[in-house]
């Protein structure tokens, strides 16, 4: 069954199983030539984004944020976007979540109809939680929308507290929180809402290198717990090769997918696992694509 109730964008399809085509090869897709020929073809697609057109309407006339955007996400991946500076990220996941709908092409994601799980949840830089609700509140909100009752969302919700280490501040309100804290709260609340994809809007951008450095490890146990699939949206090309099974790098404004690099590093990516000639290697190539979009992007300014 597709799930058209969830979001009712009329160019976001929630697709069954059956309704999802495998993925391109590599040979239609905009990112031919790239790592992905591999063993990728097996791979269920999650999300499928097709020719995708995205201009804003504004005071000082038209931005055209995306144009021409492809990608497939396959299921249970952990999938970063990275780019420069205003080529289109935010945009895109505010699509997928259905925030926003695309001039043209189409969004799919591929719903499971198992139960009242949402699509989609997203986790944002910041004013992602309620200063006006305690932790726990905060954590329970959505799964009080989907209208569990009082003692199961209490007890979801202090499990997934107590996962990001946050018990003892459960009944803490948002401005007696660190700025990692608050976000570990974003994150708790996203997982316990256990939406089908998760979508992650740069979520440790402000913090200091240690607490982003905590969290990002924080993230991946609770994703290698659920595997859901993640959508994570960065700047930073460490971070993602840190996080990412798969980095889409976008270029500059109007933006689009200019190449997918698999980060074949095995987890975890600890500092004693870590193949540091093969990181180095493939943050290399994830700069050589990105440096020339970064300085278009300076240069039009
Ligand atoms: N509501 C809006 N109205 C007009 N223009 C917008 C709007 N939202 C975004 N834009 C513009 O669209 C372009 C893409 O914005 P978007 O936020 O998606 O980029 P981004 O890659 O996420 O940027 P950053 O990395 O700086 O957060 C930018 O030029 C931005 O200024």
């Amino acid at each position: 069954m597709s799930d058209r109730s969830i979001r009712p964008s009329a160019a976001t399809a929630h697709l069954s199983d059956q309704s999802m085509e495998p993925p391109r090869t590599s040979t239609d897709d905009a990112v031919a030539g790239t790592d992905t020929e591999r063993a990728d073809n097996e791979r269920p697609v999650r999300i499928r984004a097709t020719g995708i057109e995205k201009t804003y309407t504004g005071r000082d006339g038209d931005v055209q944020a995306l144009s021409g955007m492809e990608l497939d996400v396959y299921d249970s991946e952990f999938f970063c976007l990275l780019g420069p500076s205003g080529c289109g990220k935010s945009t895109f996941l505010r699509l997928v979540s259905g925030l926003l709908e695309p001039d043209a092409g189409e969004i799919e994601i591929r719903t499971e109809s198992n139960g009242d799980r949402p699509s989609t949840s997203m986790v944002f830089q910041e004013k992602g939680i309620f200063p006006w609700k305690s932790v726990l509140d905060n954590v329970a909100f959505g799964l009080k929308m989907r209208g569990v009752d009082r003692q199961k969302r209490y007890e979801i919700a202090r499990e997934y507290i107590e996962k990001v280490n946050l018990s003892e501040f459960e009944n803490a309100y948002p401005h007696q929180l660190s700025g990692g804290m608050a976000q570990r709260v974003g994150i708790a609340r996203a997982f316990a809402n256990d939406p089908q994809v998760l979508l992650m809007d740069e979520p440790f951008g402000d913090l200091d290198a240690q607490t982003k450095r905590y969290l990002q490890e924080e993230l991946l146990s609770l994703w290698s717990e659920s595997r859901k699939t993640v959508v994570y949206v960065t700047h930073d090309i460490e971070e993602a090769i840190q996080l990412g099974d798969r980095l889409g790098v976008m270029g500059a404004r109007p933006g689009h997918v200019k190449e997918i690099v698999d980060v074949d590093l095995d987890r975890p990516r600890t500092r004693g696992n870590l193949d540091i000639a093969r990181l180095e290697e493939l943050q290399t190539r994830v700069w050589d694509v990105l440096s020339d979009e970064v300085q278009r992007t300076v240069e039009r300014r």
